[in-house]
């Protein structure tokens, strides 16, 4: 099948849209990112921190997008029980830890010396 750019963005965009509908956590990833923006407008970061915030955000939000991936292709091939399923959806699961710690950090030093 011939797909034109615009298709190839259609689907990705699907896939957003799905991982918004279907998953909590990215609901909850994309509140704190724009409350994070909002504070960092707010306070009038620079456009070097902004950028750093940005990337963080961008960093949680893919982390998250191909851990649902990981997650649906696992239930596709592997309803069942199997050591290697779980390792698999951990490990997904272990990425998007990884960068929410990571956003935690960058949030405690671009905002707090701001705050207190
Ligand atoms: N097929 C499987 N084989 C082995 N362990 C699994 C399997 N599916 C899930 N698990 C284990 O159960 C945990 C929770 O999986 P579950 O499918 O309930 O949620 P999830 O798909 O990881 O996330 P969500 O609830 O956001 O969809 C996984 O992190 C993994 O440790």
């Amino acid at each position: 099948m011939r797909r034109t750019f615009f298709h190839s963005f259609q689907y990705a965009w699907q896939g957003v849209v799905y991982c918004l509908k279907t998953q909590r956590n990215m609901r909850i990833h994309l509140l704190m990112a724009i409350s994070a923006c909002g504070l960092g407008w707010r306070l009038g970061l620079p456009a070097g921190e902004m950028a750093v915030l940005l990337l963080t955000i961008g960093l949680v939000i893919v982390a998250e997008l191909l851990n649902t991936a990981v997650e649906k292709l696992v239930d596709l091939t592997c309803p069942h029980y199997h050591p290697l399923a779980k390792a698999a959806k951990d490990t997904a699961a272990g990425a998007v830890l990884a960068a929410a710690i990571i956003a935690l950090a960058v949030g405690y030093y671009l905002f707090v010396p701001r705050l207190f």
